[in-house]
């Protein structure tokens, strides 16, 4: 095994230590080797039952309801799920031990936890939840029963996903998500069977991952912590915070200039997952030799490409898989913090009592559509998604069984059962675009299904080709279909035979047209998708090259201080964007396609005049075509304005690699792994990613 550490050239000291690993070595994880031959260490049953593997039909399908992807690509508005809830109990330590502390926690079963009352005036206290696991339950026990298997099959789905431990300090959150810290010490052993619930999902997911042949898979991962209210990369060691800001695009909050890290490799997730538990904020205090003084979150984000149809239409989504280890609620008298400790224990308080009145406000009906607070810290912005938007989320509670930890620990267990009742609606995060191609395939399907319902009321078979012809030839006038007079199932019976078979050869040709124009539509759709995407990424590779040629011009003293242009060129090639900037644009005589003026419309291939008006129609509510192009020069303008990193690399238009316009000397890479900022993602078809700086004071200057 080779270890080896590397430091990025640029000012940014992004590193990572990666491990080569044995590939027959990782699909067989570590079992702890008293899982078997004893009782069962969990009652229970996670609401994401169901284990893992299968493909995304079948998964979807399902125990759980959310079929968002068979349905629609938006979910269902009935179509919620609570959030997913189990308590990890762990053993007494050695101090609870030595002090005589005793365990005040039962298993009655079916997922319930008895409370022993502490004082004879108090009450025992029961609560439910999807899973409870024993102080014995291991590693692997949470990896097969919590329903993170589950969970990981839909991050490979497309869904948002969240894994997040809560609990008081020293109650075992690190240990369940990550394992005890000296595995990430000098030399660590990647192997070790004490390794938590993200090692063992990292070797889940790449498994899953290979045995879908027909996808085509990018994966990336980032590693922050939320320390004192401060977002720091754990992939960067200048730890520099990092603002969390509100994207228009994705609806949603999201860390600026975060690394990203390409993962091709399960032991490059694992370097990323070492690198970030060496960097993170760690604290001694009464209770907890090694105690998270941070949040902590973990990011994978999985985008899968799929083949649509042979035209060369692809889907896409883009899932991901959020580990969150928040540090531990602290009562600072019994954990004697002071000075610096007492500072992040009052910080890390504060945002779990942000996060409490979140979950608070989430789970009550009458309050879950007025105000929830998640602005109020940057934990809960960026919880926001996983805790009710369109994520699917997975909580584990960890408690103390001791009878000295009983408040924390019913506040542990309240606070659970409060998430238990929050709702998500979890939604497949895909292109607008692909999504209407899979809208129109159900249309199709639904259809066929239709046109077999209807062969079978008539009990025939299918027509041959020239019968069609034929039938099309006598009852199609001008594309309508003349049905007999008063046409229901009764006169049905009472017909002539002749004129039963005339009405039933009218539909079977109704039927064949509309699935030939279907078809056909189909194929002029998915063509004309094809070529937009293509004029989009022809539009911002220009646009991108305009502002460099402007740059240089604005600095060169000898350059004019305005740019001319060759008309010929920009009425070709540039979208109607680029002509605004450049003063000669005329949206009234633009044609379409973005080919050139309405003059030139008959001679495009891709005219308006070709494409059926329902489909003009729907390319126009969906914002495909000239709106799209309208899209493309605000993001432009936006993307000025806010310095942002969205459109920090651009594709060559046969789907080329993105490039740096800086020496590669100045660029950061994470041991050699591309690295990107958050907010561009590419997609599987631009592999060949090369190391971008997000560098805090902007993006650099890029060309192609
Ligand atoms: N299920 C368990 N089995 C064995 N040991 C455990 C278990 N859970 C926790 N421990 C041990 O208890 C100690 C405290 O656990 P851990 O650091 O994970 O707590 P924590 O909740 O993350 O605390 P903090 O919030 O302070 O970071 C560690 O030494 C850990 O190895």
């Amino acid at each position: 095994m080779v270890s080896s550490r590397e430091q990025s050239p640029g000012s940014n000291n992004a590193i990572v230590r990666k491990r080569t690993l044995n590939r027959s070595e990782i699909s067989t994880p570590a079992t702890p080797p008293n899982h078997h031959g004893r009782r069962e260490t969990f009652t229970g049953s996670s609401t994401f039952a169901g284990g893992g593997g299968g493909n995304m039909a079948s998964s979807l399908g399902s125990a759980t309801s959310l079929n968002t992807y068979e349905s629609d690509y938006e979910a269902d508005p009935t179509d919620n799920t609570n959030i997913n809830v189990v308590v990890r109990v762990r053993p007494l330590n050695s101090k609870e031990v030595k002090t005589g502390d005793e365990m005040i926690t039962h298993f009655p079963g079916n997922g319930q936890i008895w409370l022993e009352p502490v004082t004879p005036k108090e009450k025992a206290k029961t609560f439910t939840y999807n899973v409870v696991f024993e102080p014995e339950a291991g590693q692997e026990d949470v990896l097969n029963h919590s329903g993170v298997k589950r969970l990981i099959d839909m991050a490979i789905d497309g869904f948002s996903c969240t894994v997040f431990c809560y609990g008081q300090t020293g109650s075992g959150k690190t240990h369940t998500l990550t394992g005890p810290p000296h595995l990430f010490e000098k030399n660590p052993d990647p192997f070790a069977s004490e390794h938590g619930l993200v090692f063992r999902s990292f070797l889940y997911l790449f498994d899953q991952i290979q045995n879908r042949n027909d996808f085509h898979f990018v994966l990336k991962a980032s590693f922050l912590e939320i320390y004192n209210e401060k977002v720091i990369d754990l992939l960067n060691t200048s730890r520099k915070p990092l603002a969390v800001r509100w994207s228009k695009k994705s609806r949603g909050f999201f860390v600026e200039n975060l690394f990203m890290v390409e993962c091709e490799e399960f032991d490059d997730l694992l370097a990323v997952l070492e690198e970030g538990m060496r960097n993170r904020a760690v604290g001694r205090h009464n209770m907890n030799e090694y105690s998270s003084r941070s949040h902590t979150i973990l990011t994978v984000h999985i985008t899968s490409e799929q083949k649509a149809s042979d035209q060369g239409v692809f889907i896409s989504r883009h899932g991901k898989l959020n580990f969150v280890d928040l540090a531990g609620s602290e009562m600072t008298k019994k954990t004697h913090s002071e000075g610096k400790t007492l500072e992040e224990a009052n910080n890390i308080n504060k945002s779990l009592m942000v996060l409490g009145y979140c979950i608070a406000s989430l789970s009550d009906i009458k309050k879950k559509t007025g105000h929830i607070p998640y602005r109020d810290s940057k934990l809960t912005k960026l919880l926001a998604d996983s805790l009710a938007g369109n994520g699917v989320t997975l909580m584990i509670a960890c408690i103390s069984p001791a009878k000295s930890n009983m408040s924390e620990t019913l506040n542990t267990l309240r606070y659970a059962a409060r998430a238990k009742r929050i709702k998500t609606k979890p939604v497949v995060v895909m292109d607008p675009r692909e999504a209407l191609i899979v809208s129109l395939k159900r249309e199709v399907g639904a259809l066929r299904e239709e046109n077999l319902q209807l062969r079978e009321f008539v009990q025939v078979g299918r027509p041959a080709t020239s019968d069609l012809e034929r039938w099309q030839g006598n009852t199609v006038t001008n594309g309508v279909i003349e049905l007999p007079e008063g046409f229901d199932k009764e006169k049905l019976e009472q017909m002539e035979p002749t004129q039963l078979i005339e009405t039933v050869m009218k539909f079977l040709s109704e039927n064949a047209a509309l699935r030939q124009e279907n078809w056909e539509l189909i194929a002029v759709r998915d063509l004309l998708i094809r070529d937009q995407e293509l004029v989009c990424r022809e539009n911002e590779r220009l646009l991108r090259k305009l502002e460099d040629v402007n740059n240089v011009c604005c600095r060169s003293p000898i350059a004019p201080v305005r740019l001319s242009y060759s008309a010929d060129k920009l009425a070709k090639s540039q979208s109607d964007d680029e002509l605004a900037s450049a003063g000669r644009r005329d949206d009234e005589n633009w044609g379409y396609d973005g080919t050139g003026p309405n003059k030139d419309k008959a001679d495009s291939p891709n005219s308006a005049q070709q494409i059926p008006d329902a489909i003009s129609k729907e390319l126009e509510k969906r914002r495909i075509g000239k709106s799209g192009r309208s899209n493309i020069s605000e993001s432009y303008k936006n993307h000025k304005r806010n310095n942002s990193w969205d459109k920090v690399g651009s594709r060559d238009s046969s789907g080329g690699s993105l490039k740096s316009a800086g020496s590669s000397d100045s660029l950061p890479t994470v041991q050699g792994k591309r690295v990107v900022p958050n907010s561009s993602l590419s997609t599987p078809r631009n592999r060949n990613l090369h190391a971008v700086s997000p560098s805090n004071k902007g993006r650099k200057n890029l060309v192609v």
